[in-house]
């Protein structure tokens, strides 16, 4: 594996969650294997867990650890071949990319969606840019497009929790007041299509997900009807992809809500946004999974590390 751009850049899904469950158990197993190497994070969005859970993972490894807040602090990145730089852009991805290289072993970068330009967002120019130049390799910290490292711990999670061997495991929509990207969803989606279960996805008319993603998966309009016997509720806001970044929607009938989700266990990305997504009751139940989400964040990260570090040794 030279870089983890997408949730299909692991192998074997259900190895990897094994591995991933293994190193759980005794974190500091290959404190060695990152020894004198170097990660940089680099940050054009905000974040609490990804940030940290990344850190916390490099640190299990006997790494260095270096964060920058490119999109406020680093130069703005020109990514056109041959453009004449006489406008905004400071800096080109071709001098950045091979500069973090000299400085470092792994770059992990987050950079979203602008959901303005689909062709653009879609183009990952950020992310390719420098996975093109870097001369080491890169980790998709929540691109435009997908957010493996998320869908790998959600995978994790739900094989901890799962007591069949073929779960039902349902994709919700949920309201949100402002405009929010495919990724998490995307990736979700991927990642599912490499499982064993009973997958069905449920949004509102108009919130189709690319159907180069979806090809293959059940989607259920009505929401009650698609939580039937559910044992797994992943619950997502994501703007319409058709009515590219337009929010078409804030129907609270979409909420989640405990007496929705029956005796499924609810998951949910984080951050959330109370009453609006979910009802407190959920959250704060015993049903509800985001915790243990967030802490596989780190054993997602760090197997994604320790890969990465054993190829490059
Ligand atoms: N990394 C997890 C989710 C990040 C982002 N959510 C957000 O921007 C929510 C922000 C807010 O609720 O204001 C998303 O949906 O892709
Ligand atoms: N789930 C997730 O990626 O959280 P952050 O955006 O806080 O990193």
């Amino acid at each position: 594996m030279k870089h983890y751009l997408s949730i299909n850049d692991i192998d074997s899904l259900p190895v990897w969650v094994d591995e991933a469950i293994t190193l759980k158990k005794d974190p500091y197993q290959f404190k060695e294997l990152g020894k004198q190497k170097t990660i940089c994070l680099l940050f054009f969005n905000n974040s609490l867990r990804t940030r940290l859970s990344t850190q916390k993972a490099a640190i299990h490894l006997g790494m260095e650890v270096m964060i920058m807040n490119f999109g406020s602090e680093g130069w703005a990145l020109e990514f056109g071949d041959g453009t004449l730089m006489d406008q905004g852009t400071s800096e080109h991805i071709k001098e950045a990319a091979r500069v973090v290289s000299e400085y470092c072993d792994i770059i992990a970068i987050r950079a979203f969606a602008g959901l303005k330009d689909k062709a653009k967002d879609e183009a990952e120019e950020v992310l390719n840019g420098f996975a093109k130049y870097a001369s080491i390799p890169v980790v998709n910290m929540e691109s435009s497009v997908g957010h493996p490292l998320q869908a790998f711990a959600d995978a994790i999670t739900i094989a901890e929790h799962g007591t069949k061997s073929k779960p039902k495991v349902v994709l919700s929509w949920a309201p949100h007041p402002k405009a929010l990207p495919h990724a998490v969803a995307n990736s979700f989606v991927e990642m599912m299509k490499l499982q064993d279960a009973e997958f069905v996805i449920t949004h509102p008319e108009g919130y189709e997900l690319n159907h180069e993603i979806t090809k293959g998966c059940k989607i259920e309009y009505n929401q009650k009807k698609a939580l039937e016997n559910a044992d797994f509720v992943y619950v997502k806001n994501w703007s319409s992809y058709t009515d590219y970044g337009k929010v078409l929607s804030k129907d609270l009938d979409w909420t989640m809500t405990q007496e929705k989700l029956g005796k499924a266990k609810f998951m949910h990305c984080l951050p959330v946004r109370r009453n609006i997504v979910v009802e407190d009751a959920v959250l704060d139940g015993n049903q509800s999974l985001v915790l243990d989400q967030a802490n596989n964040r780190v054993f997602s990260a760090q197997l994604v590390l320790k890969k990465l570090l054993e190829d490059i040794k």
